[in-house]
């Protein structure tokens, strides 16, 4: 018999209540800000996080681009509000002056530019993993992570195979996704105010002689997936709870409901 592991996105992307998850509570998570574009839900999910970290030159999104979504407050009192708690990486793109801004306000700065064998991102989950104390679940969820140049969203995927107990979450305006490791038996339940009605599952890495769903419009029934064969795109919800079994870790990946879209399938 398998574990069940279950997926939730407990976020919310659309009503800023200023409400910080409770600390050790099932919903709590680390924000991390990657240096790209920065989703404009993302002062909303400030304010959920139980901890803050830019890596790198994601401080110099977050100083440049808050203030932008926020434009009826006053900058500097945007930029105070707005402070991350670390910033992290070999600290060659963070701009001298937005260093000493968030210096200046406690921000714990940590240069590690004599690694040059993992990326900015990858010293942050490093930081979450070794150093962060806070014994809640590890849910991270990972702005900035998708688009943009695609080596650095490959080494975004790898991070997750990587730290397979950390529950990850990449997410951009449009998408979001996370693995299902390996030796699980899956259950996501769908939270349609966020994410929905599109969505694939993907073999990277490995391909699977077998997986098997439910839930979707096009199930997978002890089907094989690789790269050069089937991989599952462009797939469909059909319920508000999907279940996945399958021999191989896989992606799973789903659109992020734009607004106006309120409809759960069920
Ligand atoms: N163009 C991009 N597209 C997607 N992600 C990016 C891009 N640039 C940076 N990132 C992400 O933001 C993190 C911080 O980036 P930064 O610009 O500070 O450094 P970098 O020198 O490009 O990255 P690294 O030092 O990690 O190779 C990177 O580790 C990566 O995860
Ligand atoms: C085989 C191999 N390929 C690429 C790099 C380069 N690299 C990977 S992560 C990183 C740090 C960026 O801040 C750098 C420079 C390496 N070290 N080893």
């Amino acid at each position: 018999m398998v574990d069940k592991m279950l997926h939730r996105t407990s976020f919310s992307l659309k009503s800023d209540l200023g409400v910080t998850v409770a600390d050790g509570s099932d919903d709590a998570f680390v924000l991390v800000v990657l240096n790209y574009n920065v989703p404009k839900f993302v002062p909303v999910l400030w304010n959920q996080a139980r901890l803050r970290i830019c890596a790198d030159g994601g401080a110099n999104r977050i100083y440049d681009e808050i203030p932008a979504l926020l434009p009826e407050e006053d900058a500097d009192s945007v930029r105070e509000r707005y402070k991350p708690d670390v910033i992290k990486g070999d600290l060659d793109s963070i701009r001298p002056a937005v260093r000493d801004f968030y210096l200046s306000l406690g921000t714990v700065v940590i240069d590690e530019s004599e690694d040059q064998d993992t990326t900015d991102f990858e010293k942050c989950i490093a930081y979450i993993k070794d150093v962060d104390s806070n014994t809640a679940p590890r849910k991270v969820v990972v702005v900035g992570a998708l688009g943009g140049r695609f080596d650095h969203v490959l080494a975004h995927i790898n991070v997750l195979y990587k730290y397979p107990r950390l529950r990850i979450t990449l997410l951009s305006d449009d998408s979001l996704l996370y693995l299902l490791p390996q030796g699980f038996s899956h259950e996501i339940r769908i939270n349609c105010a966020v994410e929905g009605p599109h969505c694939g599952l993907i073999p990277f890495g490995t391909s699977s002689e077998s997986t098997t769903t439910t839930g979707l419009r096009w199930n997978l029934n002890e089907s094989g997936m690789a790269f050069g064969s089937l991989i599952s795109t462009s797939n469909l919800l059909d319920d508000d709870v999907v279940t996945v079994v399958s021999d191989s870790p896989l992606i799973w990946t789903i659109a992020i409901r734009q607004s106006g879209e309120d409809i759960c399938p069920t």
